[in-house]
C-alpha cells in the first residue's frame, strides 16, 4: 500500500506501507546511522514510542535471532527505511525483519528518501511524524508524545545470578546487555522498578547501576531527591537515562540536542586517560555543562563532534556515568571496562581492594 510519512514542518515523503493500521502512526522521529544492530535498535525500551529512522539503506539482511533482543518486543513506535529485505541470511535467524514487526502490528515505510528526511532531521532538528495511508492531513503530526518510562518498567524485583557482590538495577526500562554485562563479571543483580527505590536498602546491595530508559529525563523529577539519596549511599554506575537522572538529581542541569546521538561510532574522550574510544549511542538529551559548576559533580567524558558531555564522576563519591552505551549491543564493546571500573569502585567500598 502506498504510505506518506509527514514531518511536523509540512514536508511529505512517499514511500511502501506495511502493516499501517487505519489508524495514523504518530510519534517523535528519530534517526540510528549503526550500518547493523536493527534488532537491538527494535528492542531497546529507550526507543519507546518513538519513529526511527534507519540511515544504512538494506535493513533486514541477517534476519531477527531469538537471542539479540534487547526487551521482550520491539519498543519502536514504526520504522522508515529504504530498502526492507525478506531474504535473510543468518544460521540463527528465526523471522524476516518484516515478520517480526507484522506480529507486533509495528508499521514499515520503506522505499522512502531516508537520506533526505535525515537531513531534514539534521537541519530542523527531531520533530513530531506522522505514517499514514493519506497524502495530506487536516492537522500536523501532534508533538504530544506519550511518557514511555511509565510502560517499559516491569512492576516487580527480580533477581538474576548468585554471584558474591549484589548490585541494585535500577530499572527505568533497562536494556538485557546491561544485566547480561553484570552477570558475565560475576555479579548478583536484583532490578528494581524505579518506583520501588524504597526496597533498595533491604537488598543491602553491594552497588547501584541506574540504567538507561525513554524520554526526557526531567519527568522524572518526583524522584530526584530519593535518586540523590541511594546515590549518595552505594558505589554508583549511570548509563544513559541513569546518567542524566544522576546530574539532575545533584543540581545539574539538561537540555535537549537538535536530533541527539544514535549510532555505533560516536567518539568520546576520556578526560581521566586522556584517550578516545568508540561508543555505541542513542540519546536526546544532555548534561549542561555550566550547570556542574555548583555541584560535585565534574566532567569525566565528552563527545569529540560536539563537546557535550559524556559522562561524570562524583568529587567524593564513588559515581561514575556515562551518557553513552558501555553495554553496546548494537555497537562496540570498547567501554566495556566502565563496568570493571564500577565494580572496582565496589570492589573499594566493600575492603575487597584498597583503591582504584
Ligand atoms: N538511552 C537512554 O537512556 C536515553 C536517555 C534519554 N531518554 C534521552 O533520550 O536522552
Amino acid at each position: 500500500m502506498k504510505g506518506y510519512l509527514h514531518l511536523e514542518d509540512g514536508s511529505v515523503y512517499t514511500g511502501e506501507l506495511e502493516h499501517g493500521s487505519s489508524k495514523d502512526i504518530n510519534g517523535e522521529i528519530v534517526f540510528f546511522t549503526g550500518m547493523s544492530g536493527y534488532q537491538e535498535v527494535l528492542t531497546d525500551p529507550s526507543y519507546k514510542n518513538q519513529i526511527v529512522v534507519f540511515t544504512y539503506p538494506l535493513i533486514g539482511n541477517y534476519g531477527i535471532n531469538i537471542s539479540d533482543d534487547e526487551s521482550k518486543k520491539p519498543q519502536v513506535k514504526a520504522v522508515v527505511i529504504y530498502e526492507c529485505t525478506s531474504q535473510y541470511s543468518h544460521y540463527e535467524a528465526q523471522y524476516s525483519f518484516k515478520e517480526y514487526l507484522e506480529k507486533w502490528n509495528i508499521p514499515i515505510i520503506h522505499h522512502i528518501d531516508t537520506r533526505a528526511v535525515v537531513k531534514k532531521i539534521r537541519n530542523h532538528g527531531s520533530m513530531a511524524a506522522t505514517i499514514t495511508s493519506k497524502s495530506a492531513l487536516s492537522e500536523k503530526p501532534s508533538t504530544i508524545f506519550e511518557d514511555g518510562v511509565f510502560e517499559v518498567v516491569s512492576d516487580k524485583l527480580e533477581t538474576y545470578g548468585n554471584g558474591e557482590k549484589h548490585i541494585a538495577l535500577v530499572d527505568f526500562g533497562y536494556k538485557k546487555s546491561i544485566l547480561t554485562s553484570l552477570l558475565d563479571r560475576g555479579c548478583k543483580v536484583t532490578t528494581v522498578p524505579f518506583k520501588m527505590m524504597d526496597q533498595i536498602g533491604d537488598l543491602k546491595p553491594d552497588g547501584v547501576l541506574l540504567s538507561n530508559g525513554p524520554g526526557d529525563p526531567e519527568q522524572l523529577s518526583n524522584y530526584f531527591n530519593q535518586i540523590k539519596k541511594v546515590v549518595s549511599a552505594y558505589p554508583t554506575l549511570g548509563i544513559c537515562l541513569g546518567h542524566q537522572l544522576i546530574a539532575l538529581s545533584f543540581g545539574a542541569k539538561t537540555t535537549k540536542l537538535l536530533f541527539g546521538h544514535r549510532g555505533a561510532n560516536q567518539p568520546v574522550f576520556d578526560l581521566k586517560t586522556n584517550k578516545v574510544f568508540m561508543t555505541s549511542q542513542n540519546h536526546s538529551y544532555v548534561v549542561i555543562k555550566e550547570s556542574l559548576k555548583d555541584t560535585d559533580l565534574s566532567m569525566r567524558f565528552y563527545h569529540i563532534n560536539d563537546d557535550s558531555i559524556e559522562g561524570l564522576s562524583h568529587k567524593s563519591l564513588p559515581v561514575l556515568t556515562a551518557q553513552f552505551h558501555p553495554e553496546a549491543h548494537p555497537g562496540p564493546s570498547d567501554s566495556e571496562w566502565i563496568f570493571d571500573e564500577f565494580l572496582e569502585l565496589v570492589a573499594v567500598a566493600k575492603g575487597d581492594i584498597l583503591y582504584v
